[in-house]
């Protein structure tokens, strides 16, 4: 019996694995349009409400680069339910837009949020113009980008000159007890409590693994230079549970 459960296991980190390895847009976007009822509700419950907190700091920093500017244009991709849009839109006069892959994301999005304009669209194809907007946005989104740099040159593309990006993501913490105990959390308990309420508890096998196979610190920077950000950095937070990238597109 243990071993069958051992065996369980083994399958469902294998396929967790090879799903992030060789990820399709339809493959994120059934994942995403699965674990959309319950996708907030678990967030919250999974980061103990940090997850917000991270939103509005991103959202603090987006208002800092826009100082001055009376009416900043901001695009928010792969914005799921809507929250990182929403962290956005408090920013005095901003018009935000969010695009997303998942139409049932989207439908909680626009349900939570009518004043902020959502709509269909891949990061890998912005369907904007080059030079529409001052911050470009991504909230735990980039991860699961089919094509990772392909995305990130899109952003660089539909932002203004001096534009920034942007770029939220979870973080494996570097010091190794924290490291333990957070692989430990995200590995054994947050699945187990996933699967109570979530129905693809299979997301919540994929969520540790895409976050370990993800770059991360300085490799992900590399990637952020190559799509174009010549000046990026980054900016740990909650004792590195998450990180937040900044990349400017030259004035
Ligand atoms: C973990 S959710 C994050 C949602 C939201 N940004 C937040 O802060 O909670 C990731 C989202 O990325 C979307 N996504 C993944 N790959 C995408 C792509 N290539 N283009 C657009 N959206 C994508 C998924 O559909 C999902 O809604």
């Amino acid at each position: 019996m243990a071993k069958k459960a051992e065996t369980g296991v083994k399958r469902s980190t294998e396929t967790a694995r090879s799903l992030f390895r060789s990820k399709s847009h339809a493959s994120i976007q059934h994942m995403f349009d699965e674990v959309a009822p319950t996708y907030d509700f678990l967030n919250h419950l999974l980061s103990l409400g940090i997850d917000n907190y991270w939103r509005s700091t991103a959202a603090r920093k987006a208002k800092e680069f826009t100082a001055g500017n009376p009416a900043p244009a901001i695009l928010d991709v792969a914005t799921g339910t809507g929250d990182l849009a929403k962290a956005m839109s408090a920013i005095p006069g901003a018009r935000v837009s969010g695009i997303d892959l998942s139409s049932e994301m989207l439908t909680i999005a626009a349900q939570k949020y009518p004043d902020i304009s959502f709509r269909e669209g891949y990061a890998e194809n912005i369907e904007f113009d080059d030079s529409s907007f001052d911050i470009v946005s991504a909230g735990f989104g980039a991860r699961n980008f089919e094509d990772l740099l392909q995305g990130l040159k899109e952003f660089h593309r539909v932002l203004k000159p001096g534009g920034h990006t942007l770029i939220i993501e979870p973080m494996i913490p570097r010091n190794p007890v924290l490291k333990n105990l957070y692989l430990v959390y995200f590995k054994n308990v947050l699945p187990k409590i996933a699967s109570l309420f979530s129905k693809s508890s299979f997301a919540y096998d994929y969520l540790p693994h895409s976050v370990e196979e993800f770059p991360q610190t300085e490799e992900f920077l590399t990637i952020l230079r190559e799509a174009g950000f010549s000046k990026a950095s980054y900016r740990p937070m909650t004792f590195e549970t998450s990180i937040l990238y900044i990349g400017q597109k030259e004035g």
